[in-house]
């Protein structure tokens, strides 16, 4: 299956017009406010069809968070980019340092280093559903996805969350991460403003996001989270 191509960007076509076309019979769906409509199924098959959710919101919006109870209730596999390049910086790759240096300044890695770990993960992978958390960052983000992937994500998730809860979970966090401190969380909260809310609003265009409140508790936040996913026919690992 994934584990024999080289390139993912033919499987992803395969499915496409299928999946756009049940996307774009909705809007923005502020789940905590509506209850999520009953669309056409459509079975996600585990051989041909990459089903691709990205996962946007700011630093500390609990994309993490909710991407580990999804994995859990949908057998997702969670990619997070933050993660890949952090993975990157510590095998002392040939990028290492730039990685290390762009995030310490709360900036934006070039989107082609990023796709590639990304499509890397996803090749290597036996499953067909992706969560893509913490990508696109930027409209060149994700205009170099759909370039290198020639095709576009299933569902897009948006965690809105305001910046002080924001900034008080990541000075929480006790991660270790060297870009949970206050200098590097406001500029990462100024580029998630300058370069994120362009992406969160073309596919608010779209009619493909899902604005989820971010605030509240965890399981709280993940009753808004469930229902986009159970409205998709593919096999639950857990109910
Ligand atoms: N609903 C919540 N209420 C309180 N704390 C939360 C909630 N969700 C997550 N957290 C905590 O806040 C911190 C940040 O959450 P998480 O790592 O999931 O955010 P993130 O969006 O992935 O952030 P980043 O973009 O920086 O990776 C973590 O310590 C997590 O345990
Ligand atoms: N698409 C991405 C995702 C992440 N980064 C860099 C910059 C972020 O501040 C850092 C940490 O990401 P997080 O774990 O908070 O999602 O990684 C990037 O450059 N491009
Ligand atoms: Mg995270």
């Amino acid at each position: 299956m994934w584990r024999r191509v080289t390139s993912v960007s033919h499987l992803t076509f395969a499915h496409k017009s299928t999946v756009n076309k049940n996307a774009c019979t909705f809007k923005c769906w502020e789940s905590f406010t509506t209850e999520i409509p009953r669309k056409e199924k459509t079975t996600y098959q585990r051989a041909k069809t990459p089903f691709i959710t990205f996962v946007l919101g700011g630093p500390g919006s609990g994309k993490g968070t909710q991407c580990m109870k999804i994995v859990e209730n949908f057998g997702f596999t969670h990619l997070s980019a933050g993660e890949l390049l952090r993975r990157e910086i510590a095998s002392n790759s040939a990028d290492g340092i730039m990685i290390l240096n762009t995030i310490k300044e709360g900036k934006i890695v070039p989107s082609e280093l990023t796709i590639k770990l990304i499509q890397k993960e996803m090749e290597l992978s036996d499953n067909y559903k992706f969560l893509i958390d913490g990508f696109p960052r930027s409209e060149d983000n994700r205009k170099a996805f759909e370039q290198i992937f020639g095709a576009e994500p299933d569902v897009v998730l948006f965690f809105d969350c305001p910046e002080d809860e924001m900034v008080k979970r990541v000075l929480n966090r006790n991660q270790g991460r060297v870009d949970d401190n206050i200098d590097t969380i406001k500029k990462r909260l100024k580029v998630f403003t300058a370069l994120n809310l362009p992406v969160v609003n073309h596919y608010l265009e779209k009619g493909k996001l899902y604005k989820i409140n971010g605030v509240g508790t965890v399981d709280e936040i993940y009753k808004q989270v469930h229902p986009v996913f159970s409205s998709f026919h593919f096999e639950q690992v857990r109910v």
